[in-house]
């Protein structure tokens, strides 16, 4: 008798042991997926594309429209403006500057189904600087290029480096030259190629800007240390506020497709006031003042 009872025991609490084993492996399981691991505690920092993105995510309902580029003109404009190989030799250029200037008319000012597109984005940012001089239009600094195939172009250089916050009220600090690139590509997702074609380059004020440089712009050019200076002439440039290349003369910025021909200036209805805490009349009336708009 006693022997089979304590086999009867003996296998009660193996099979006890067992399922306290299985237990244990379920349950640590079980917290292993839903406490935060070590990484998760130290996360990596998102970047401003990931945390954008996880935000368009859990937008609210309202906000789910459309996407804008949705149109077929937009895909065309996609696929023209990759890379096509180019020779960037005097006479593909002449050629190629002389059918972008056919495009602009009073509805736009760039052709978003040409597949030239793609070359004149390749040919701003590429082709030779014949002469620079300074660009006196506007309030700004900036400087007038020709390039190869004589065609002028603007060049708004780049002040801050990209991390830069500037402080103040929304027009504090100069120009952000990428602005200018932005509005040519807003302009085309939105349909209305109004904005000048633009593209970033980057030049050697050494090698191709101070060689084929006016006696104007030179003399506003001074080195600050290793640094090759321009104030230029213009209602804001001062010799204090001069933009400066790197140590190895690099400096950036958005070379702009300049339109021949007359331009004529109109104020955007839409404009902002320049004092602190005074709204413009579209901000006090907006629905009156959008109807007085098109009506007049
Ligand atoms: N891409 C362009 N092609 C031809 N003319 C241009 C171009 N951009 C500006 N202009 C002309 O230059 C003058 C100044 O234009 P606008 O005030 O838009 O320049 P801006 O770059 O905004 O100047 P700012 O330095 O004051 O910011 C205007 O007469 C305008 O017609
Ligand atoms: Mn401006």
């Amino acid at each position: 008798m006693f022997p089979l009872s304590l086999m009867f025991l003996k296998k009660n609490v193996l099979i006890l042991c067992a399922t306290i084993l299985i237990l244990f492996f379920i349950t640590t399981n079980y917290l292993r997926s839903i406490l935060p691991s070590n990484s998760a505690l130290n996360p990596i920092p998102l970047t401003i594309e990931e945390k954008i993105q996880i935000e368009l995510k859990n937008l609210p309902g309202d906000y789910k429209v459309p996407s804008l580029i949705e149109h077929k003109t937009f895909h065309r404009f996609a696929s023209n403006i990759k890379r096509v190989p180019f020779e960037l030799s005097s006479e593909n250029l002449t050629k190629l500057w002389s059918k972008v200037n056919t495009w602009v008319t009073k509805t736009q000012i760039f052709d978003m189904s040409n597949p030239n597109i793609g070359r004149a984005l390749y040919a701003l940012k590429n082709a030779k600087i014949l002469k620079a001089d300074l660009d006196t239009r506007g309030t700004q600094l900036k400087f007038t290029f020709i390039l190869e195939g004589d065609q002028q172009v603007i060049f708004k250089p780049q002040f801050y480096q990209k991390n830069k916050i500037i402080e103040g009220p929304v027009y504090a600090g100069k120009d952000r030259y990428s602005s200018e690139i932005l509005g040519f590509y807003l302009s085309a997702i939105l349909n209305k190629p109004l904005s000048p074609i633009s593209v970033k380059r980057t030049i050697s004020l050494k090698q191709e800007v101070l060689p084929v440089a006016t006696k104007q712009l030179l003399d506003t050019t001074f080195m600050i240390q290793n640094r090759t200076c321009i104030y230029g002439r213009c209602f804001f440039c001062k010799k204090e506020d001069p933009v400066c290349s790197d140590e190895n003369s690099y400096l950036s910025g958005a070379v702009i497709f300049n339109i021949k021909g007359h331009l004529v200036s109109n104020r955007s209805p839409w404009q902002r006031t320049y004092k602190k805490g005074k709204n413009a009349i579209w901000q006090e009336l907006p629905e009156k003042y959008c109807m007085y708009v098109i009506y007049n």
